[in-house]
């Protein structure tokens, strides 16, 4: 059974403009308990609407319908919106990319972390339970690799580097242990060692926790080199998602296979002037969604066909929504 089971999963709302349009179309996402999962995709292609959408903090305005939004084998879609709280506030958490956003500036650490323990966690008398608490928080600061407690507890959230910053959200994430992290961006604008340090302790957490991380990010070259699953999203519509070695070695969509020639081109590598290996034009805005393959008006691929959504084709657990896949030793 998996942890996270999600079909076909849309999203509509009304554009300023007064357009119905999908800003997710049929979606699916599938995650196993302790798996790393990322989600990879150009600004705007919808992946922190679809962690919002797990998460159940969707605009109430907005229409949410999917053949499946399971959790752990339940209907999130038949929950009231306070069961749906509990849930989420239980079993999932969500990291940034800029921690300070979300740290208070007016709390030190070690206050933060204190608050972040669930009460059940601590027993005994009021001298008891700030012993404890202490302890606690200390032992959360061990397991995200912060070796001096002490001082980093003293802190205030300004006067932490940022990797330290993002591992003390981490800590409070982790406090409750979920069963879902969710990472939006979590080393977006951080130095290669410091991003390598988060992604470390990210999936040593999953390890240790058995924790699933749902890692959101634009570039497919700075997924978390242990994601065992990687999907694929652009402008609301699913591209093409499955294991890791089978996306990055043998990409069957156009989309993918840029995404990756891009990451994979070194800028200072490439000639004086010459262009980027990446796909012309922009994402639409709302009021232009192309019908059929969102992709269509960018795709090297595109024919006429493309104005009908294509159907899945699957191999396994690799599956790719287009009309004119690349043949498996295309890439
Ligand atoms: N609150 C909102 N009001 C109107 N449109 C929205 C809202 N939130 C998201 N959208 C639309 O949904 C699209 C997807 O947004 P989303 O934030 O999920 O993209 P993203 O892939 O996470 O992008 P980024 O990487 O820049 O965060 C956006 O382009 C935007 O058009």
């Amino acid at each position: 059974m998996y942890l996270l089971d999600i079909r076909n999963l849309s999203i509509e709302m009304t554009s300023p403009k007064g357009k119905r349009v999908k800003i997710l179309d049929k979606v699916n996402l599938r995650v196993h308990a302790g798996e790393i999962h990322s989600v990879v995709g150009e600004s705007g292609s919808g992946k922190s609407l679809l962690a919002k959408a797990i998460l159940g903090f969707i605009n109430p305005r907005w229409t949410v319908t999917a053949d499946r939004l399971w959790w752990n084998g339940k209907d999130l879609l038949s929950l009231t919106p306070k069961q749906r709280r509990q849930v989420s506030g239980r079993d999932m958490a969500m990291i940034f990319q800029n921690p300070n956003s979300y740290l208070d500036p007016n709390s030190t650490v070690g206050e933060q972390l204190a608050e972040a323990i669930p009460a059940g966690d601590v027993r005994g008398t009021f001298l008891r339970r700030r012993v404890d608490r202490r302890t606690r928080v200390k032992r959360l600061l061990h397991r995200v690799g912060v070796r001096d407690h002490e001082g980093i507890m003293e802190s205030y959230p300004f006067e932490l580097s940022e990797g330290i910053a993002q591992k003390v959200s981490i800590a409070m994430a982790v406090a409750h242990r979920p069963k879902l992290l969710i990472a939006d961006e979590p080393t977006t604008a951080m130095e290669s060692s410091t991003r390598g340090q988060i992604y470390k302790l990210l999936a040593r957490l999953s390890y240790l926790q058995d924790m699933s991380v749902l890692l959101i990010t634009q570039d497919i070259g700075s997924i978390i080199p242990e994601s065992q699953h990687v999907t694929m999203l652009y402008c609301g519509q699913l591209m093409e998602s499955g294991p890791k070695d089978a996306i990055l070695n043998n990409p069957r969509h156009p989309y993918t296979d840029s995404m990756i020639r891009m990451s994979m081109q070194r800028l200072d590598d490439l000639p004086h002037k010459s262009r980027l290996p990446t796909l012309p034009g922009s994402i639409p805005t709302l009021e232009h969604m192309p019908i059929g393959c969102r992709l269509g008006p960018r795709c090297p691929k595109a024919r006429k066909e493309c104005v009908q959504v294509p159907r899945v084709s699957k191999h396994e657990q690799h599956s790719f929504h287009c009309h004119f896949p690349l043949a498996e030793d295309d890439s």
